[in-house]
């Protein structure tokens, strides 16, 4: 599991730290790791040609030391100040290490072999100002490797925006734990190789992480698995209200992604049996209701309904974990769901999210992570939040960790794709899964599906992403 903190929670730790250490150690700390990060990447210190480019916080500060660490090694260190100040101490280390102030960044930055970002770190807000503008366009333009200091800088620290122009790294170098933007979409790109210095923080950080995202070994751990015992009714039957007459599509999909989810089988309802069987002969299917259709272990209701919304109250009123997508999230009563006794996975993008929350679109977009804790705690609900990085937050104000997905891949934004996830999620909540863990596992699988579904670069449809499935799930149990 990899796990991150929102700045607040840093800051707050690193107070109660330097309480007890004398005065510059951690930056010190900070700085040792760096430098040895720099190292490796460079291979041979002495001679190399390096550029720090300085902002005027602590972040320029880290760069400094590591920059006068180097320079006594035998780099040739040049500093480029862009701030209205600079961390003094590390100024003067940097001078008396031998290393200069550069008299034309744009020279400098032609010739480096490795170029600091220390602009901003988790001080930093919007994208990097204007003087910075052109002085990281020469970075990234030359042939040296970009190793950003903490956070790449000009991206939000906490969310994971980029509001401005940022500075694209190589790899970043961050102290004490992963920052949340360094998992969130889109800062996340702009970090490249992320390595995790260890500067004392851990002991002094919250056990439960701000957010948390799932590797292959966690995803592993969490597939549902048949045992000996295990018959069709044991691993779980998911059912499927999904499709209508105008989109039967949306069931064959939805279908398709319930099938490769783990449950034992899948029951499909409403108006698009015909195509379902013609596709799946697997499947179980009902004209309907759904509570009329005989046991299932979970029920995914929404994808494709169009306005045959009836069926959302009647699957919603029975007593096992339902998953609402698409149209059935339209009809939703947050008091009803709060009242409800088993768990209810809502999965919408940003536009459902912020019918569902009442406000604007671009809001929920400019604060994925806010917006999803508020709708999962306004409606009692697990509540997955579709997007480049899908996010998933349980209704239990803020006790567990907000999953971020780290497999999102741009080319999931195409049609049906919803479909096939809300499919899969209900089969893992039928073969047992809590909502957090079955909406975090099918982000995972389905996000790594369509890499598989990738393999020649061209465009994928949600059909093939549905098929690779299998794969995905080879992927993850072969490493777990
Ligand atoms: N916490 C820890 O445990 C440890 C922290 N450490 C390090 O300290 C870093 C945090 O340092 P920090 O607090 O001084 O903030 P930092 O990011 O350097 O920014 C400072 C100033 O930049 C400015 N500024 C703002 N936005 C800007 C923009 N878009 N473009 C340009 N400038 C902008 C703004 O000042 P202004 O110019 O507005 O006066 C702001 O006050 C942290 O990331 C890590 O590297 C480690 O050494 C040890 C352990
Ligand atoms: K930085």
């Amino acid at each position: 599991m990899r796990t991150a903190y929102s700045v607040q929670t840093v800051r707050a730790a690193e107070t109660e730290l330097m309480a007890r250490l004398p005065q510059g150690a951690l930056m010190q700390r900070a700085a040792a790791g760096l430098a040895a990060a720099c190292a490796d990447l460079l291979g041979r210190v002495y001679g190399a040609r390096v550029v720090l480019l300085v902002g005027s916080g602590d972040n320029g500060g880290d760069a400094l030391y590591a920059g006068a660490r180097l320079a006594r090694r035998g780099a040739g260190v040049w500093a480029v100040p862009l701030g209205a100040r600079i961390h003094e101490g590390g100024l003067a280390a940097l001078l008396g290490a031998g290393g200069q102030v550069a008299d034309d960044p744009f020279e400098v930055l032609a010739g480096a072999e490795l170029v600091l970002d220390g602009i901003t770190g988790i001080g930093g807000h919007g994208g990097l100002r204007p003087d910075a503008v052109p002085v990281a366009r020469a970075a990234r333009g030359s042939n040296a490797v970009v190793v950003a200091v903490d956070l790449p800088s000009g991206v939000e620290a906490d969310s994971g925006e980029v509001r401005g122009e940022a500075l694209r790294a190589d790899a970043t170098v961050t102290f004490g734990t992963y920052k949340q933007g360094l998992l969130i979409d889109p800062a996340k790109e702009y970090a490249g190789t992320v390595r995790l210095v260890g500067i004392g923080l851990e002991a002094h950080l919250p056990s439960v992480p701000d957010i948390e995202a799932l590797q292959h070994a966690d995803v592993a751990q969490l597939l549902p698995m048949p045992t000996g015992e295990s018959d069709k009714y044991r691993r779980g039957v998911v059912g499927v209200v999904a499709g209508s007459a105008r989109y039967p599509g949306a069931a064959v999909l939805a279908v398709a992604g319930a099938l490769r989810g783990g449950a034992g089988a899948v029951r499909y309802v409403g108006h698009a049996a015909e195509a379902v069987i013609a596709r799946f002969p697997e499947a179980l299917v009902h004209g309907g209701p759904p509570s009329k259709a005989g046991r299932v272990q979970a029920w995914v209701v929404g994808p494709g309904l169009g306005e045959d919304l009836d069926v959302v109250q009647d699957v919603l009123d029975s007593d096992v974990p339902v998953l609402v997508d698409a149209d059935g999230l339209r009809p939703l009563d947050p008091s009803a769901l709060r009242d409800r006794a088993a768990p209810t996975l809502l999965t919408p993008h940003a536009g459902e999210a912020a019918a569902l929350l009442g406000m604007p679109r671009e809001e929920v977009e400019s604060a994925r992570l806010a917006s999803v804790r508020e709708l999962a705690a306004r409606y009692g609900a697990t509540v997955l939040l579709k997007g480049s990085t899908t996010l998933v937050a349980a209704p239990d104000e803020g006790r567990s960790p907000v999953r971020v997905n780290p497999m999102g891949t741009p080319w999931l934004a195409t049609a049906g794709s919803g479909d096939v996830l809300s499919g899969l999620a209900g089969s893992l909540l039928a073969a047992g899964l809590e909502a957090r863990d079955a909406g975090s596992v099918a982000a995972y699988l389905h996000g790594l599906a369509a890499r598989h579904a990738l393999t020649d670069g061209a465009p994928i449809t949600a059909y093939e992403v549905a098929g690779a499935l299998r794969s995905a799930w080879r992927d993850v149990r072969e490493s777990g």
